[in-house]
């Protein structure tokens, strides 16, 4: 009895379960984290778990019918009065309102929407007006007409994959990819080579392959302060929430990520090479563990362990291979020093965008605002670790009229109640946004359902659910108007024309 209550694991405890349960007894709500926080990890900022938690939050599924509603929710956020946008100053005030001629995305009947409907509503906005992207073109033409209906789901996605996004706003095959990545037999699994951290690419029954990440710690485990963020572990959640984010964002530049249990037996060992399996073994409880070889955290003592050999992780849906469509790695030049002694030299130099806006491929088209969206992006998840984006430089013509394609987004969502504001850099530096991408800011931080609901909403679709617990959700709230204040600033210093670039996305 004392052993298995000193070793949850002997006595068959699953933690996942366990706080699955203790989700639905709070009838979905979400339970403030108190027993979760480790109080020596919290920033100097103001903010404190109390003032974040969701008080009387609508039953999961409550439709707000009128703006009363909104306004009632608003009180309910319990928002601290100083990190308020200010909507109501001289021309700010005149830019930051939504108004009926800026186009589709706020309408009267947005407040009559539920979550999934909002969601789709975001990712319709200016898809009639804007540039039709061109098309991969991966498969010739007469393989489509030949195979016609018997196309797999990826291959569908596939032949949708064009020049700014990665999958079209109303293709019904994501989900059903979605699916796919989380239910299919896998009929093989390798370590990938390369790359810092553990992980396996899948195949599965129907020839689709996947990138899966290991779970290694209970999603309400925080970053430890003293981690740097390049040594820092990889969550499967925060693969999963940073497709979720893009999508509620409407930008569709991330393949599609589910969550995945595999049998660490039937779908890793069966298929697993000698050296790999070489590191796998049975810890003092009986579970299957193995940690394989790279170059962070592959050794005996940071394994990856079953329960007894299940395990969770995540998957992304591979992007065709590199023979048919090549990526480029571009280095960000706001990346960080990975040095533990040297400072990157844009935090030195309070006009080091001025320098970037001259330098190609940044000087012209849409690189560097994708670039400021992207840090968005990142900041709302905390993840410091974007050295390199990667871009198709296929077809050529593409040239750098294309999207970054989000990957790697392993090393977000470290840390609930610290926003890690030097994210936001280049936006201070640059003093640029998209404006349909601050119009979305405005529609989270104002409309009808914050950013933390769309979210919740949306990994509600995903088999290992609930994906972000306890201060994370609201935590994404308030990075929102962190970044609405930030910009407000911009505007007040430079003016509206030069802070917000409309390019029609
Ligand atoms: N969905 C995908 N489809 C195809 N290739 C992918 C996909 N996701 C990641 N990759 C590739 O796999 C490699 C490793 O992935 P990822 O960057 O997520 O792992 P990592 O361990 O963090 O690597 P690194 O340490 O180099 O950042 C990358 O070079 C990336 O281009
Ligand atoms: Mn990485």
């Amino acid at each position: 009895m004392l052993i298995s209550i000193l070793n949850p694991a002997a006595n068959g405890f699953n933690e996942a379960g366990a706080r699955d349960r203790l989700y639905k007894a709070a009838g979905g709500h979400l339970i403030a984290p108190r027993f979760l926080v480790d109080k020596s990890s919290w920033a100097t900022s103001n903010f404190s778990s109390a003032d974040y938690q969701f008080h009387d939050e609508p039953a999961r599924g409550h439709k707000i019918n009128n703006v009363e509603e909104s306004v009632r929710r608003k009180f309910l956020f319990k928002e601290k009065p100083h990190l308020e946008v200010d909507y109501s100053k001289g021309y700010i005030n005149k830019a930051f309102t939504p108004r009926r001629r800026d186009g589709e995305l706020f309408t009267h009947e947005i407040y009559q929407m539920t979550p999934a409907q909002l969601i789709y509503h975001i990712n319709a906005y200016r898809h009639k007006a804007r540039r039709a992207g061109k098309r991969m073109n991966i498969f010739d033409d007469s393989a489509v007409k030949e195979r016609g209906n018997t196309l797999k789901n990826w291959e569908l996605w596939y032949l949708n994959i064009s020049q700014y996004e990665i999958y079209r706003h109303d293709d019904p095959i994501i989900d059903k990819l979605l699916h796919n990545l989380a239910m299919l037999p896998v009929t093989d699994s390798k370590q990938l080579s390369g790359g810092t951290q553990l992980k396996l690419k899948l195949t599965y029954s129907d020839d689709l392959n996947g990138l899966w990440k290991p779970m290694r710690f209970t999603r309400d485990t925080e970053t430890l302060i003293n981690h740097y963020y390049f040594s820092d572990y990889e969550r499967h959640t925060a693969e999963i929430a940073a497709f979720h984010l893009d999508r509620v964002f409407g930008f569709r530049r991330s393949p599609p990520i589910s969550g995945r249990i595999l049998n660490i037996t039937a779908d890793i060992k069966r298929y697993a090479s000698d050296r790999f399996r070489k590191t796998m073994f049975y810890s003092p409880v009986g579970n299957l563990c193995f940690y394989g070889k790279c170059s962070y955290y592959c050794d005996s003592n940071h394994a990856i362990c079953g329960h007894p050999d299940w395990i969770e992780g995540s998957v992304a849906a591979f992007l065709p291979e590199d023979d048919f469509a090549p990526r480029e790695h571009r280095r960000n030049p706001w990346r960080r020093s990975y040095s533990r002694y040297r400072k990157a030299v844009w935090e030195t130099e309070p006009d080091y965008c001025d320098g970037v806006k001259q330098t190609p491929p940044f000087n012209s088209g849409r690189v560097l605002i994708d670039l400021i969206d992207l840090h968005i992006f990142d900041f709302i998840q905390g993840n410091m670790d974007r050295h390199h984006y990667e871009v198709y430089d296929f077809p050529e013509d593409w040239k750098n009229d294309t999207i970054p394609v989000l990957l790697d987004n392993g090393r977000g969502w470290g840390k609930m109640y610290r926003d890690e504001i030097s994210i936001l850099v280049p936006l201070q530096q640059c003093c640029q946004v998209r404006y349909s991408t601050l119009q979305k800011l405005i529609l989270f931080d104002e409309g009808p359902y914050k950013l933390s609901k769309l979210l919740d909403y949306s990994t509600s679709k995903d088999p290992l659910y609930p994906i972000l617990v306890g201060g994370h959700l609201p935590a994404v709230d308030r990075r929102v108007k962190i970044i609405l204040k930030e910009l407000q600033k911009c505007i007040s210093d430079h003016g509206w024309k030069k802070v917000v670039i409309d390019d029609g996305f």
